[in-house]
């Protein structure tokens, strides 16, 4: 297997330009294609998670100009129905490729087959198929039912129908749904139970909002999308940077003295997880702010101090937390965490492992972890990443303490495929 060995570093300094956000370049790349109108997306992300999303829109008929030298995007939107009504696309491990072209797909008519890794083929998606079949689509599962693959067939949807959809497994299915109702010209879902990962549709909202379709909502619980609703181009639109991709470096900021200064994203951000600036703040670093920027650097006194955490809204950057938690005085405990469990692996359980392979005492439950650190990490631990490039990108920060092999490390090609390049060069 692969592996990459990084040595001990003493000090993080440095400035970091990140990478476009996930999240909201597959949105985007998605509203831009659906909506009429052509769209200049700017500063898309480029890493495997947007190239399943861009390789599934140009099989759907969706025409894209790259613009060279840049990592902007002209899309030419179809106007509500992809061109292409019958097609095979292979979507990776990409959840936001997956569940909002599913829901695309299936409310619009057409035979699709949508597949991935091994991995896709293991993560839920029964809600999403039930809140769809609710309101006449067609869906089969050629594998095991309640999971990827999915065989789509065509239908005609009634605009203005209801369906209710489970909030407590992800809460891509809701997205997914928001993002697919103004296709068929309006809506109402229902949410089942207590909603998870709530900024992640505050997201879509916002989104959906800039290309034209205002949804009505009561708190998060019911959400419609009004009658005769339809995506129209906002001409430009820009890509945040990534703020789960800066958690790794703002906690190598105030774990390694820092200040480290991340730009692309920062107070007037729409990501939930710029927020893990105040769980760090909490832990004791040093923050500053401005617009699209934050600024992280070691406590005044020294060394983090654990904490207790509900991580329900910042369930990617909480990861980071995890590993940050072994620099910080007592036990960190990281709650409200159950949908870890059906990610890019198990990363209660990954994390457990890896965790305890430094050295540390870690506890875990159905939706919760306790880390507490040893007095000295194991050196030379190999870190088995999982396929998960998450598990990669936050046990680099184990190297402020001790040399670390990082098994697998091309995992981080889901979303940032030169992390370890960019962490490199802060740490120098
Ligand atoms: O909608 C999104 O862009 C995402 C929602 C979250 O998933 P869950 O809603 O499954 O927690 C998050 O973990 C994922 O990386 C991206
Ligand atoms: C959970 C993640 O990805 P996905 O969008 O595939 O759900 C993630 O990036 O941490």
């Amino acid at each position: 297997m692969e592996f990459l060995d990084l040595s001990v570093r003493d000090r993080a300094q440095g400035t970091v330009c990140l990478p476009g956000s996930k999240s909201i370049s597959n949105r985007i790349l998605l509203l831009a294609a659906l909506a009429s109108g052509d769209t200049l997306v700017r500063g898309v992300l480029a890493a495997d998670d947007t190239e399943r999303m861009l390789d599934a829109l140009t099989t759907l008929g969706v025409a894209l100009s790259p613009q060279s030298g840049t990592r902007d995007i002209l899309i030419h939107g179809v106007g509500g129905r992809f061109p292409v009504r019958r097609a095979d696309l292979f979507l990776g491990n990409a959840g936001t490729a997956f569940r909002p072209l599913t829901a695309a797909l299936a409310l619009t008519g057409g035979d699709y087959h949508l597949h991935g890794v091994p991995r896709m083929h293991e993560r839920p998606i029964g809600d999403l198929v039930d809140a769809l079949t609710a309101l006449g689509a067609r869906i089969d599962y050629p594998g095991q039912p309640g999971f990827p693959p999915l065989d789509i067939h065509p239908v005609d949807i009634a605009a203005g129908g209801t369906t209710r959809v489970n909030g407590n497994v992800s809460s891509q299915f809701l997205s997914a749904l928001l993002m697919a109702l103004p296709l068929v010209g309006g809506g109402t879902v229902e949410v089942i139970g207590e909603l998870i990962s709530r900024p992640y549709v505050d997201l879509t909202l916002n989104l959906i909002a800039r290309f034209g379709v205002t949804v009505v909502r009561d708190g998060y619980a019911r959400f419609t999308v009004p009658a005769g609703s339809c995506y129209v181009s906002p001409g430009e639109i820009h890509v945040e940077g990534d703020a789960s991709s800066a958690s790794y470096f703002l906690a190598a900021g105030a774990i390694g003295g820092g200040p480290v200064r991340v730009e692309g994203v920062g107070r007037d951000s729409i990501q939930g997880d710029v927020h893990f600036a105040a769980a760090l703040a909490q832990m004791g670093a040093q923050i500053e702010m401005g617009p699209d920027w934050i600024e992280a650097r070691a406590p005044a006194g020294g060394r983090l101090r654990a904490v207790t955490l509900d991580c329900n809204a910042i369930p990617d950057a909480a990861m980071t937390l995890a590993v940050a938690a072994l620099f910080a005085d007592g036990t960190t405990r990281l709650e409200q965490i159950a949908s870890w469990r059906v990610k890019e692996t198990d990363r209660i359980a990954a994390m457990v492992t890896e965790l305890t392979r430094l050295g540390a005492t870690v506890e875990s439950g159905d939706d919760f972890i306790a880390v507490t650190p040893p007095a000295q990490l194991t050196p030379q631990a190999a870190i088995d990443t999982y396929d998960d490039h998450r598990m990669a990108m936050c046990f680099s920060l184990a190297s402020f303490a001790v040399p670390v092999r990082i098994n697998d490390p091309r995992c981080v090609a889901k979303t940032f495929p030169d992390y370890f390049d960019v962490f490199a060069g802060l740490c120098a």
